[in-house]
């Protein structure tokens, strides 16, 4: 079984390095011309998958943004995970679970066991509770070939309060982060499956990225007004390992297929430009 690191390195190598992220803003709908229900969500993700499936490395839909229209909307997130995998795209699923070990397990099973309708490649995850308490999605991931994100630096202004804090033996709290997933993924070749979220509007931190060896997801990009040139101050020499992100900027040039395209292409060219 191809681990998820494995599979991620070759999409971003065969498609270039970006993540376009599916967030069915109700002004989004709006601005498409679409109802703000669950069919206005169906056609909205679906327009975007059947535009970009084929040609961006990974998709990553918004959980929040299905979970709204309760139980039909999650039937539709289903649909758009299943939809993107068979059509050639990565999902990683922007969830941000985190709990207990117990409930942790729960979570794993619902979105990284590949018996679950909602399973996708890969998920993001909250360290809130200890990075120790993530160990059941790990374990999943691993078991099936996932992969995991665990939020270290993200992209809003609130988020330095916490992640930026010192800690007893001297290290901020995202480098305690940082720290412990570089250790899970030490010797993995050629890329390690457990992945950071670091966003691209934090400037220089001083966080050392140096080891993590595994995929560093960065969004921020376009709306938050994060831009591809930011990417080499936050991310120095990892940058290779850096899978940009873009919801907003990318989805605002629909619902026309060609449009969304040129918009993806534009933003996959400025990323490699600076990523290489
Ligand atoms: O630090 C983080 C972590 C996650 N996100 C999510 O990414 C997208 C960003 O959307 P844009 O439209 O490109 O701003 C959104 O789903 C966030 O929940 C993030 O922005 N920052």
């Amino acid at each position: 079984m191809e681990s998820f690191g494995s599979r991620l390195h070759r999409a971003t190598r065969e498609r270039g390095p970006l993540c376009v992220g599916i967030d069915p803003h109700a002004a989004l709908l709006a601005r498409w011309g679409l109802s703000d229900d669950v069919a206005g969500l169906e056609r909205f993700a679906l327009t975007v998958v059947e535009a970009l499936a084929d040609r961006v490395a990974v998709f990553k839909p918004q959980s929040a943004f299905f979970e709204r229209f309760g139980s039909r909307g999650i039937a539709v997130l289903e649909s758009t995970i299943r939809q993107s995998r068979e059509a050639g795209a990565l999902v990683l699923l922007d969830v941000k679970r985190g709990d207990i070990g117990s409930t942790m397990a729960a979570y794993a099973s619902a979105y990284l066991n590949p018996d679950s309708s909602l399973c996708a490649d890969a998920i993001t995850v909250s360290p809130y509770l200890g990075v120790g308490s993530l160990q059941p999605a790990f374990d999943m991931a691993a078991e099936h070939g996932g992969g995991v994100f665990v939020l270290a630096l993200t992209s809003n202004p609130e988020g330095a309060s916490v992640q930026h804090a010192v800690g007893a033996g001297g290290r901020t709290v995202a480098q305690t982060v940082i720290d412990e997933i570089s250790q899970v993924n030490v010797g993995a070749e050629p890329l390690g499956s457990l992945g950071l979220v670091v966003g691209a509007t934090i400037g220089a931190t001083g966080h050392d990225l140096s080891k993590v060896n595994g995929p560093l997801l960065a969004p921020g990009l376009g709306a938050q007004g994060g831009s591809p040139a930011d990417l080499r101050e936050i991310f120095g020499d990892s940058l290779r390992n850096v899978l940009p992100s873009y919801s907003r900027e990318v989805l605002g040039a629909g619902p026309d297929g060609t449009a969304l395209r040129a918009a993806a292409d534009r933003a996959v060219t400025a990323c490699s430009a600076v990523i290489g």
